[in-house]
């Protein structure tokens, strides 16, 4: 069985004449370790595809079976306990508590866990170990988000779901993002999916998936995968 499956999947908003049909009936799936792009233009149904994997909206019809477990048919509380145990999130914006450092940022999170990663390792493959006493406003926009995908990483989650995770870096910072999110699938074997605007993104991904107006239009295995550093845009 493949680690996400996602079957049929709807989503509308609004009543009445106001409804809109923003997810038509998705279906995909993921094996677990793959590394998969979800790209589509604004208003296409990425961010609402990914926020309903991630139990944070519910969906309208269809299932989403995560590692064997359908999360449509859970409770609420199974819902939050399915997003604290199993899932790391990152958003373009790094949503750090301002009064903790970034120690403490991380720190927290690993709370959330029975079994977190042990903390000064993880700093250190981030590349934060030497601004871990720093707090967010300290840091650049790249070190803040390194911080924001340890949040997200201490808890071991098995699957890592990013909403547009570079789109407040210049190129630089992203090309080095990217890449940290590279060796983090590679090294503790989670799952990434990563929603996009950027064509350019998909080429580092062994899967990409493109949604036009609610609707899967592209799902295929990228052959060519290349490193994230070799990235052009
Ligand atoms: N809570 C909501 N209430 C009503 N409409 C919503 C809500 N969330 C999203 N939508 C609508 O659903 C559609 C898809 O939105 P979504 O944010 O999933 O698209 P997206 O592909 O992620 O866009 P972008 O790339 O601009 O972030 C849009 O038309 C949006 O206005």
């Amino acid at each position: 069985m493949a680690f996400l499956e996602v079957a049929d999947v709807r989503k509308g908003y609004g009543e009445g004449d106001a409804h809109i049909e923003v997810i038509k009936g998705v279906s995909t799936s993921l094996e677990k370790g793959d590394f998969a792009s979800l790209l589509g233009p604004s208003g296409s149904g990425k961010s609402t595809f990914l926020n309903i994997v991630g139990g944070l909206e519910p969906c309208d019809g269809g299932r989403v079976v995560v590692d064997g477990v359908d999360i449509t048919g859970l409770s609420d509380r199974e819902v939050g306990e399915y997003r604290r145990a199993e899932l790391g999130f990152v958003f373009q914006f790094y949503n750090l508590i301002p009064d903790l450092t970034v120690c403490e940022n991380i720190e927290v999170c690993a709370h959330l866990s029975e079994d977190p990663l042990p903390l000064d390792d993880l700093l250190r493959s981030l590349g934060l170990w030497d601004q871990r006493r720093k707090f967010p406003r300290q840091m650049s926009g790249g070190q803040q988000q390194r911080c924001a995908i340890g949040r997200a990483l201490v808890k071991n989650p098995k699957l890592l779901l990013c909403d547009e995770p570079t789109g407040a870096l210049d190129y630089q910072t992203s090309l080095e993002i990217l890449a940290l999110m590279e060796e983090v699938n590679r090294e503790y074997g989670c799952t990434v999916v990563v929603v996009t605007h950027n064509d350019a993104i998909a080429r580092m991904s062994n899967r990409i998936m493109r949604l036009h107006d609610g609707m899967l239009v592209e799902d295929s295995v990228n052959e060519e995968r290349v490193p994230a550093l070799s990235l052009e845009w």
